[in-house]
């Protein structure tokens, strides 16, 4: 990262898949390494970074749900990965040097601090980085969700939706070659045209607290310098 950051305080959410690795569940630690060098070089050049990382690794209560089991349990246990997610990061990023604290919306006192806004804000403006599990707290709801909750709380100048694809497409590019990557869009067109790479409830989210989202690749190594950076492959999407 060179100069200015162009965002003083971002929510990132990380794809909790992508932690998977190749072996496509649980955590590789590897992974969980490499971005905590990137959130920590974030952090050391000022910036004020909530993480939160999703539970795709685990377990995802439609999917649970889709099997036979129960929504609401399946859910739980997404939310549950969720933590360990965060407890990952935290440890990462403590063995860096860098104060991390997990504040999550399901109480588990022995283990984290429960998410209240006037604690999370008062971690923020000591500098340190705020790592959000749990998601919302409730079930049927998505940790993307969770993330736009968080941002708007947190006054976020911004959204970093880390994913596995490098934007947002006209449809699913992992499902359709001929997709074509926007560079950027609005809120209003993401919802219009029911794209899939966040859940509208997110978009909405984002678009009535006016907080830009910024869909990039997390497989690309340096990509949130990048993009705090101005710079890398994204689709950024404002309200006009
Ligand atoms: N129009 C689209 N443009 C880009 N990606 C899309 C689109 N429609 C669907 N997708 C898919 O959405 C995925 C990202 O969303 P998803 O919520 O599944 O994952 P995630 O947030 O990265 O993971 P996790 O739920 O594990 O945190 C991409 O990997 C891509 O395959
Ligand atoms: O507010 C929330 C957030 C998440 N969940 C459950 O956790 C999994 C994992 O989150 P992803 O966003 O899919 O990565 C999710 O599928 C839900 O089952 C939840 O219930 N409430």
């Amino acid at each position: 990262m060179t100069g200015r950051p162009l965002y003083e305080k971002v929510l990132l959410k990380l794809s909790g898949e992508v932690l998977a690795g190749d072996g496509g569940t649980g955590i590789d630690r590897a992974v969980v390494e490499r971005l905590s060098d990137e959130i920590a070089e974030a952090s050391r050049r000022g910036v004020k970074v909530g993480v939160v990382a999703g539970g795709g690794n685990f377990l995802r209560g439609a999917a649970f749900a889709g099997e036979g089991g129960d929504r609401v349990a399946g859910d739980q246990m997404g939310m549950l990965g969720t933590i360990m997610n965060a407890i990952a990061f935290r440890e990462a990023l403590t063995r860096r040097g860098i104060a991390a604290r997990v504040f999550s919306a399901v109480p588990v006192p022995t283990i984290c601090e429960t998410f209240t806004q006037r604690d999370a804000d008062r971690a923020f403006e000591a500098g340190e980085v705020l790592l959000f599990a749990g998601g919302t707290g409730n079930p049927f709801f998505t940790t993307d969700t969770g993330a736009a909750l968080r941002a708007a709380e947190m006054g976020c100048d911004a959204l970093f939706k880390g994913t596995q694809v490098d934007g947002i497409y006209s449809a699913d590019p992992k499902l359709d070659p001929d997709a074509v990557r926007f560079d950027r869009m609005t809120h209003e067109e993401v919802l219009a045209k029911g794209l899939e790479v966040m859940d509208a409830a997110a978009v909405s989210l984002a678009r009535d607290n006016g907080i830009p989202v910024i869909v990039f690749s997390i497989l690309q190594p340096g990509a949130i310098v990048a993009i705090l950076d101005g710079k890398g492959k994204s689709t950024i999407v404002t309200d006009t």
